[in-house]
């Protein structure tokens, strides 16, 4: 991936990341369109739950830099930025409440944490749902192993949304997958044997996990999706999805995401699965 430093309107600089191949490559960045890859937040909705937008709007707008992002103290980090989306006139037709979005992305070395909040600023009390839809890039998903969902009930999409319980061991991919696991373990590992390196998802207060791949039909049916680019790709989504979130007038919800990653002595037995789960 290669990046470049622009100065924006203001005399912000801002970092722009391209990738040449790849899903990006015919990802679109045209507004009001999602970008397919990255990582979305969906709100007020994930899935489609009644509204318009599917996934909710929140990935279709534009966000603004977050001055004050209280009650969280404000980050002395270079390596942070807080970001925030209130509800418009607009988005008021379709979602009558008001509210106000903030995320705050800190990037660490090996690791990359979000805590996204929502706050209720009407006044009436509103029901939500919940995604940060990670895009992660894998060497080839067939050879991917997920630990921390087995024996987990789960919607599976495929199959109009029906409740099944997965047996079995880690999750492997050899066909399309579209499922929400709920009430997950706080700790996922997914493993990448090529690469030599274990992606370790922790997360608060965002009980479901979605796994989505498209696989190679679906794949060619998306008009921003590269005919191949399934086989490099795994969507894991940290998730409220089950049991909405209920927030009364100016109460907020506060959720946290980490995205490490695990060195490579994990795929070669030496360290305990049970303890990048559970430790
Ligand atoms: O095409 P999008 O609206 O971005 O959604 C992409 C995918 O997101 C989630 O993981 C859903 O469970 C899938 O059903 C959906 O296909």
């Amino acid at each position: 991936m290669s990046w470049s430093v622009v100065n924006d309107g203001d005399g912000l600089p801002r970092i722009i990341l391209t990738e040449p191949a790849g899903s990006s490559a015919v990802a679109s960045t045209k507004s009001p369109k999602p970008i397919r890859g990255g990582i979305p937040i969906c709100f007020p909705q994930f899935d489609n739950l009644g509204y318009p937008e599917r996934h909710g709007f929140a990935r279709n707008r534009l966000w603004e830099l977050d001055t004050c992002p209280s009650p969280l103290p404000r980050s002395n980090n270079h390596s942070s930025v807080d970001l925030i989306l209130k509800s418009t006139d607009e988005d008021l037709k379709t979602w009558p409440h008001s509210f106000e979005l903030r995320l705050r992305v800190i990037l660490h070395p090996s690791k990359l944490t979000l805590i996204p909040r929502v706050r209720n600023t009407g006044s009436k009390d509103f029901s939500f749902t919940f995604a940060i839809q990670n895009y992660l890039s894998m060497s080839d998903v067939s050879e991917i192993r997920v630990e921390g969902l087995e024996m987990l009930d789960y919607f599976d999409i495929l199959e109009n949304g029906e409740r099944f319980t997965e047996q079995g061991d880690a999750l492997t991919f050899d066909g399309e997958v579209d499922r929400v696991y709920l009430r997950t373990p706080a700790k996922i590992a997914i493993i990448d044997h090529e690469k030599k390196r274990t992606l370790v998802l922790r997360k608060e207060c965002l009980p479901d996990a979605g796994v989505w791949n498209p696989w190679n039909k679906k794949a060619k049916a998306l008009p921003d999706f590269g005919d191949e680019d399934y086989k490099a790709m795994l969507c894991i989504n940290s998730a409220v999805t089950e049991t909405p979130v209920v927030l009364k007038p100016l109460e907020e919800w506060r959720g946290c995401q980490e995205l490490s990653i695990v060195s490579s002595s994990y795929c070669s037995g030496q360290l305990d699965p049970r303890i990048v789960l559970h430790g």
